[in-house]
């Protein structure tokens, strides 16, 4: 699927969004090797901390049927120019993607940028930093 394409997935995924709070709806589109595309919105709560965001909605969706191998991200929100992930989604796109997966941040005026996992989150922790000290024991 092209990059315009899954962006306007995330579009479509953003208008489910449950913003009651915030009134700040973002959307995901997320696609795997297969080609499927998993849609994520923000999911906020009366207890503020329990929002899930889009990004993550989009993979928790993915990982919870068993997929875990993506090709591309496209993300969107109403800001002034890409929307950008917080850091808790950028650790969990980390965590499932390769560092040169491309990532498609965008918003409603269609301003594109066009970034990797490698650059939302450079030196992220990750499984081999857990790795190097199990083999210590
Ligand atoms: O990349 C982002 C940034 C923010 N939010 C959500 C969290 C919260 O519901 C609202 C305001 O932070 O936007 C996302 O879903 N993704
Ligand atoms: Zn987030």
């Amino acid at each position: 699927m092209e990059k315009q394409n899954l962006m306007n997935e995330a579009k479509i995924a953003r208008k489910k969004a449950y913003v009651p709070y915030s009134k700040f709806p973002v959307g995901a589109a997320l696609i795997d090797t297969d080609g499927n595309v998993y849609h994520g919105c923000n999911i906020e709560n009366s207890a503020y901390s329990m929002t899930n965001c889009a990004e993550r909605t989009a993979f928790f969706k993915a990982v919870s049927e068993g997929v875990t191998t993506f090709k591309a991200l496209a993300v969107v929100g109403d800001t002034e120019g890409p929307v950008s992930p917080c850091g808790a989604c950028r650790q969990v796109i980390a965590e499932f993607c390769e560092g040169s997966m491309p990532v498609y941040l965008t918003n409603l005026k269609g301003d594109v940028e066009e970034t990797t996992v490698e650059q939302l989150l450079p030196g992220a922790f990750s499984k081999e930093d857990l790795q190097y000290a199990e083999g210590k024991q």
